[in-house]
């Protein structure tokens, strides 16, 4: 097999899933579409399904006498979201926004890179393509949120409750286990493990190396290496869509605007929020209109780019689109990542892998690892994430899913072939480095000008080498010794001393990658107030990735759904006074 082989497989794969797409097998678990005409009037408009905006709906319906309108440019999840093992399919097909970002500035392997930026387009955003690990994130990382924007309520002790409103835990170790008081078990959204004993040999040579092994990293303390959580449960993904909003499916208070994409935020003279103009699915444009607030859950990428086109942003760069400017303010910046440096490990030989089959599992066994180098830090300064696969996996991973240089992906290919495979994401979990999004242009359809800046701050190498080194030990535990487990390098670095400071310099820009957590760029603090409202308007809010002032130290689906629960609260609470 070759790269562009693999890549063709999953073409002809995705191609005959379009086909069962257009059978709407999924639609029976979702809201359906409602009449929405011009001129409508709703309590609150929520703009954007995903993560967030489909927790915000839900919460804000609990209250029979309040109506909702959410509005999502996407329809319903098709099979392959639904299903868990199906999830590298749903790249580049018509659920994904399929952004694309441009790194000439920042110091990875090629001049000109472009990366590929999956984004979910359909009910569930993000949660209904993701990868479903369950991770909170660090209590370090909320107690740092609320220090920098000097408001209590976001620290650790006050947002878990948040976590535990959301979760419906389903795993009977952890529930029979100290940690069951960090976890919720009432809620929408479910959550598993899925055991697999191919995890014990890595965790055990985890172990040897003087990590924990830990039942559980969502409590109040995160470090050491376990069988993570996830958001599948009863043979599906838990996604916002199916969790959030399939529950609450006939609740009359809550109208939902499918395929139709939101292109402007209407102001009256004294800048409250009063209306969204939306091109709906058949092409007519209309304008519905909010008597209390309207939240904006368009995700990291999008919400800037919603309000960059209504006026608010960077003056210089909307004077020079020619958008008059209603409130001056930094949306747009701040964008940040984890960029993981991918680690190949040829394992013991197997002729014949033992793959998961079954499409309602996540397709292959994981640990996760969260780890700090100070022995004495309790917070940690990088996850792994560890893919036990096989040779051909791993090159649909590498060249597909994780967007790696074709030759590079078949060269690991070429030196694994036959052998179980150890595909590690290893990622500096708080990166300096900042990105950016622009708009390129005043039409809302066409895409903005995004830059995710990896690697712009030249710390986050130097951490990246200390993190890859640290992880490399591996290969002196036991287990790896008696399969003689090789680290696979390209070509380019062959020749130059494994893991010493010139290996890692030729190696990790080559090998660095996105794992689509991008977060940060109408960030509370500076965009939004700690009530998440944007400054210098009223009856705004924004609420999604984008208001993370700084990343949290894991994937962010779950901190994302916490900042919903919290919002939903904080908007019940404001609109109650007045
Ligand atoms: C491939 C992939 C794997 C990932 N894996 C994990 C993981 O394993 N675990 C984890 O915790 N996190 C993971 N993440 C990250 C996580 O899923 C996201 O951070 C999170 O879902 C983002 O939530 P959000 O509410 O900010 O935005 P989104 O979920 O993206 O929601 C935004 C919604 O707004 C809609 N929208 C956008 N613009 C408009 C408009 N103008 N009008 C109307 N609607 C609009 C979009 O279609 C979308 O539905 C992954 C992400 C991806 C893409």
């Amino acid at each position: 097999m070759d790269a562009v082989a693999a890549i063709s497989n999953i073409h002809s794969i995705q191609n005959a899933l379009q086909v069962i797409a257009t059978l709407q097998l999924t639609s029976y678990m979702f809201p359906h579409s409602s009449n929405i005409n011009d001129g409508s009037i709703y309590d609150y408009i929520v703009v954007g399904a995903g993560s967030a905006g489909s927790v915000v709906a839900n919460r804000l319906t609990e209250d029979p006498n309040t109506t909702v309108l959410l509005v999502e440019a996407g329809g319903d999840p098709p099979v392959d979201s639904v299903l868990p093992g199906l999830m590298v399919y749903l790249k580049e097909t018509s659920v994904d926004w399929n952004y694309t970002s441009s790194e000439e500035n920042s110091r990875i392997c090629a001049q000109n890179y472009v990366r590929d930026m999956t984004r979910g387009k359909m009910l569930g955003g993000c949660s209904s393509m993701n990868y479903m690990l369950y991770a909170r994130g660090d209590p370090h990382d909320y107690n740092t949120w609320a220090d920098i924007l000097k408001d209590e309520s976001w620290n650790y002790d006050n947002v878990l409750p948040y976590f535990i409103k959301s979760e419906n835990l389903l795993d009977p170790d952890i529930l029979n286990s100290p940690n069951r008081i960090f976890h919720g078990v009432n809620s929408f959204l479910n959550v598993t493990k899925q055991p697999s004993n191919e995890t014990h040999k890595y965790l055990a040579a985890f172990k040897e190396l003087g990590y924990e092994i830990v039942l559980d990293s969502n409590g109040n303390y995160t470090l050491g290496y376990s069988q993570p959580l996830y958001t599948i449960a009863n043979n599906v993904r838990q996604s916002t869509a199916h969790s959030f909003l399939g529950t609450i499916k006939n609740r009359p208070n809550l109208y939902i605007l499918k395929n139709s994409f939101a292109t402007k935020i209407i102001f009256d003279d004294n800048n409250n929020a009063i209306g969204l103009k939306i091109i709906k699915e058949n092409d007519e444009i209309i304008t519905v209109k909010a008597n209390k607030e309207i939240i904006i859950s368009t995700g990291t990428i999008n919400t800037p780019q919603l309000l960059m086109l209504s006026g608010i942003g960077p003056r210089e760069h909307l004077l020079s689109m020619g958008i008059d400017v209603i409130s001056d303010l930094p949306v747009g910046e701040n964008l940040q990542d984890h960029a993981p440096v991918v680690l190949l490990y040829a394992m013991e030989n197997k002729s014949i892998v033992q793959k998961s089959t079954d499409p309602h599992r996540f397709p292959t066994p994981l640990m996760t690892g969260y780890v700090a180098l100070n022995k004495s830090q309790v917070f940690p300064d990088y996850q792994t994430m560890n893919l036990i696969t096989d040779s051909a996996s791993a090159l649909q991973f590498c060249a597909y899913s994780f967007n790696i240089d074709y030759n590079i992906c078949q060269r690991f290919y070429e030196d694994s072939k036959g052998k179980e495979v150890l595909f590690v994401l290893c990622s500096n979990l708080k990166p300096k480095s900042r990105g950016r999004v622009l708009l390129q242009s005043t039409n809302p359809k066409k895409p903005p000008l995004i830059n995710l800046g990896h690697y712009s701050d030249y710390t986050d190498i130097e951490k990246s080498i200390a993190y890859a080194n640290d992880f490399n030990r591996i290969l002196k535990t036991k287990y790896f010794k008696n399969v003689d487990a090789k680290l696979l390098v390209t070509q380019d670095c062959q020749g130059l001393e494994q893991g010493s400071e010139e290996f890692w310099r030729c190696y990790i820009p080559c090998i660095s990658t996105t794992i689509f957590h991008y977060v940060g760029t109408c960030a509370m603090g500076s965009v939004l107030d700690s009530r998440l409202r944007v400054s210098g308007v009223q009856k705004l809010r924004v609420v999604d990735g984008s208001a993370i002032p700084i990343i949290t130290s894991g994937n962010t689906n779950v901190p994302i759904i916490m900042i919903a629960e919290k919002a939903a609260d904080m908007i019940k609470e404001d609109n109650a006074k007045l």
